[in-house]
């Protein structure tokens, strides 16, 4: 099977060395980048032949758009006028139903639409994946297998893409402003910088080991490190009296609103 990767910016990156650590061959993989030296440097480091727009869409079987919502349009106009009966294309494009593909794109091509997350790049993504009108159950399976050799899949409602976007698509940016925001603190105590970096990394880690591993609920480890009379409650309470619960809660509503509104500007 050949997978073309259309835009390949961070998560197409990411996709294409993810698959390529999975052990997918570099022979099977093609992938289009309108920025030359970002295709050159992409070939050099990974083996992977840059295409035109035409060249993907004539030998690959998945079609995988990767380009941000906003430069959408040119490419399926272009993609219009190129696709087959048979290609499958899989969108991974923030906010985008499957039906402005379905409704752009040659009657009845099957469309797919993922919303993954970088850590792809290690093998460790999250992907939710669901099936647009014209996709059938094999070519979801197909999908699900493909991204399964980069991380976890779920399928989904597309109804619920729009949240899964600001969960898990954007969800390790907000474990990384954590990380920072807790270096940061590691400086304000005296703590040389690379010293605090390792310090929170691995709590970061062991707390998500722990997390996916240990199959206990996130509130019962919560109190397992917070003793009675302890340190840890004195920092909860620093925590609760910031709001931060409060604004987790309304980063990720705003982080969804703003999916839905990415979608809206596609309407007709
Ligand atoms: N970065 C992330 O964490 C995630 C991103 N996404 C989605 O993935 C898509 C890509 O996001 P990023 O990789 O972050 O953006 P990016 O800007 O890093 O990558 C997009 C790439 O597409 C290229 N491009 C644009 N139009 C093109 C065209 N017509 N032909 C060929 N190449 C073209 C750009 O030059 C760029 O390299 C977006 O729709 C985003 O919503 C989804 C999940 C997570
Ligand atoms: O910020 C964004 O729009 C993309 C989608 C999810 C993560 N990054």
């Amino acid at each position: 099977m050949t997978v073309a990767v259309l835009g390949a910016g961070k998560i197409g990156e990411a996709l294409l060395s993810g698959l390529l650590d999975a052990g997918y061959d570099a022979g099977d993989l093609l992938f289009t980048e309108r920025h030359p030296e970002r295709a050159a440097e992409l070939t050099e480091r990974y083996g992977v032949k840059g295409v035109e727009v035409a060249e993907a869409a004539e030998r690959a079987d998945v079609l995988v758009v990767a380009v941000k919502p906003q430069d959408i349009e040119p490419l399926l106009d272009e993609l219009a006028g190129l696709i087959g009966p048979d290609s499958l294309v899989v969108s991974m494009c923030a906010g985008l139903p499957t039906s402005l593909f379905e409704r752009r794109l040659p009657a009845g091509t099957p469309v797919i639409r993922v919303m993954p997350n970088t850590p792809m790049l290690v093998g460790a993504a999250m992907s939710a994946v669901s099936a647009g009108k014209h996709a059938t159950d094999e070519q979801l399976q197909t999908v699900e297998r493909l991204l399964s050799s980069v991380g976890k899949v779920v399928v989904l409602p597309e109804s619920q893409q729009d949240a899964v976007t600001a969960l898990s698509g954007s969800g390790p940016a907000y474990f990384f402003y954590l990380v920072e925001a807790m270096i940061d603190a590691g400086i304000l105590l005296g703590v040389p910088r690379a010293v605090a970096q390792q310090l929170i990394v691995q709590a970061a880690v062991g707390a998500g080991k722990m997390l996916e591993e240990g199959g206990e609920h996130p509130v019962m480890l919560r109190e397992n490190v917070t003793s009675p009379g302890g340190t840890t409650i004195n920092g909860i309470r620093e925590l609760e009296k910031h709001g931060v619960r409060a604004a987790l809660l309304d980063a990720i509503e705003s982080a969804r609103d703003r999916s839905v509104e990415l979608g809206k500007a596609h309407e007709e």
